[in-house]
């Protein structure tokens, strides 16, 4: 066992505190351990070595983390993806296996088949994918987890915040499949481990890779800059949330939640953000009265995506996809499985068009909130069930777009701190308007 002030200095950790998917950047996290578990593939085979190891983390509030280290052990040092020399006089270099092609493939082909180990278990069918899914190239784009697409037609995605039990988003793409429902990736094969013999923890999924796609953030950002309207596709993404909305519901079931529990546990996020993030104290006592507004009220509940904005779209040959079902990042899994109203996926949706307006700087600021608003009405007008009368009052969606404002205040204060006005405005124009009917 290496002891925290080795931790301290040990590559892997420097690898970990310096990604985008690591969480606790700001928060004073420590190294606490490292655990290998078998290798997928193991030493002596002629390639690099690949196996998982769990770094686990601690806070100074006493909160623990778990990630996953995805790591190839190779003699040779290959550019842009070694982290160093390996722990404990371990004569070969340690690299970031998401970035070392050779480590993916090989992966790849020890899941092929149901492959397993001591403490891992793979899922996928012999000939899912081509015997050599060339070429390997990791996602370079902002990310959670980390995506390497294999070849054209597929990718891996390894899961990096380790968590006990399924990942939310195997599950809701397994449902998807069963509910016929063609617009989003599907599920090819998965991985997951009983690190010490404990609980299942999913490390990674394979699923199709949307052809031809265009990143739904990349092309609204684009059409806003242009003061291109943009609405005719926020009709299409209104009308694929729908459905995948319509198929959770079949498949997982509907429930109802009581708005006075909803307006707590908003006003409790919200409380805890104003404590981390000063610039929201002086908007805490007027955001909380836009979810006073659910008090009283019941509010229809099921499975839904729990973190839709723009980036989780893309554009294929045959019309939208939506992808990564895993909820917000922020969130504990307890939270992000809970069922929750349709309505938080739509209001991730509207403040993602605020976010693609507020990128259009060349616009004059009345153009970018007509683009805005134009997307907002044709995108709600389609993602709510023509057959049933939209049950969300306005004010409803509202506290559920504050919410999310909220929860974007602190993800920017922790990840983006060069964007935390885009969220703050929206909430300044949010209590501005006030609980209007
Ligand atoms: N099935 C897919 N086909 C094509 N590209 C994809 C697919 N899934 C993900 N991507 C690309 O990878 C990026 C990150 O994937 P995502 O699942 O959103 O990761 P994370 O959970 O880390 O946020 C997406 O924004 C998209 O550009
Ligand atoms: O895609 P993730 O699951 O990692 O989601 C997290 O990161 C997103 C940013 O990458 C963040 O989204 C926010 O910024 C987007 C523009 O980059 C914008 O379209 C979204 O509306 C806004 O919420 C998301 O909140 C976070 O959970």
């Amino acid at each position: 066992m290496m002891m925290m002030s080795e931790l301290r200095t040990d590559p892997r950790w420097a690898h970990a505190r310096g990604s985008r998917w690591f969480a606790g950047k700001d928060g004073g996290a420590e190294p606490v351990s490292i655990r290998p578990l078998d290798w997928f593939v193991p030493p002596g085979r002629g390639g690099p070595a690949v196996r998982t190891e769990i770094l686990s983390v601690a806070y100074p509030d006493g909160r623990t983390e778990d990630y996953q280290l995805l790591l190839s052990y190779r003699p040779d040092r290959l550019a842009g993806a070694v982290l160093g020399s390996g722990p404990g006089g371990d004569r070969r270099w340690v690299h970031d296996a998401t970035r070392d092609p050779q480590a993916v493939l090989a992966l790849v082909d020890a899941l092929r088949g149901d492959g397993r180990g001591a403490d891992w278990q793979g899922r996928l069918a012999v000939d899912a994918l081509p015997a050599d899914p060339r070429p390997v190239r990791p996602f370079e784009g902002e990310q959670s987890n980390s995506t390497v697409f294999l070849g054209a037609s597929a990718l891996i995605k390894v899961i990096r915040r380790l968590e006990p039990g399924r990942s939310i988003d195997i599950e809701l793409h397994e449902a998807l499949a069963r509910a016929g429902v063609r617009s989003t990736d599907e599920l090819l094969g998965s991985l997951s481990a009983t690190p010490g013999g404990g609980a299942r923890v999913d490390l990674a999924m394979i699923t199709t890779r949307i052809d031809a796609a265009r990143d739904g953030w990349a092309l609204a950002t684009a059409e806003a800059a242009a003061g291109h309207d943009f609405s005719a596709h926020a009709a299409r993404l209104g009308r694929a949330l729908g459905l995948v909305h319509a198929a959770l519901a079949a498949q997982l079931g509907t429930g109802s939640l009581d708005g006075d529990a909803i307006a707590d546990a908003m006003t409790a996020r919200l409380a805890a953000a104003a404590d981390e993030v000063p610039a929201l104290a002086g908007h805490e006592r007027r955001v909380r009265r836009l979810f006073d507004a659910l008090r009283g009220r019941e509010l229809a509940s099921q499975r839904i995506h729990g973190d839709f904005h723009l980036g989780q779209t893309l554009l294929g040959r045959d019309g939208w996809h939506i992808i990564d079902f895993e909820g917000e990042p922020l969130k504990s899994l307890a939270e992000r499985r809970r069922p929750d109203s349709p309505l938080r996926d739509v209001a991730g949706m509207v403040r993602s068009f605020g976010y693609a307006a507020a990128t259009a700087t060349g616009l004059a600021p009345a153009d970018r909130e007509d683009w805005e608003l134009t997307c907002v009405n044709a995108f709600v007008g389609a993602c709510v069930d023509t057959d049933e009368p939209f049950v969300g009052r306005d004010d409803t969606l509202s506290a559920y777009v504050a919410d999310k404002a909220v929860y974007e205040v602190l993800y920017e204060h922790r990840n983006r701190p060069d964007w935390i006005h885009i969220p703050l405005n929206a909430l300044e124009r949010l209590v501005a308007l006030g609980t209007s009917d």
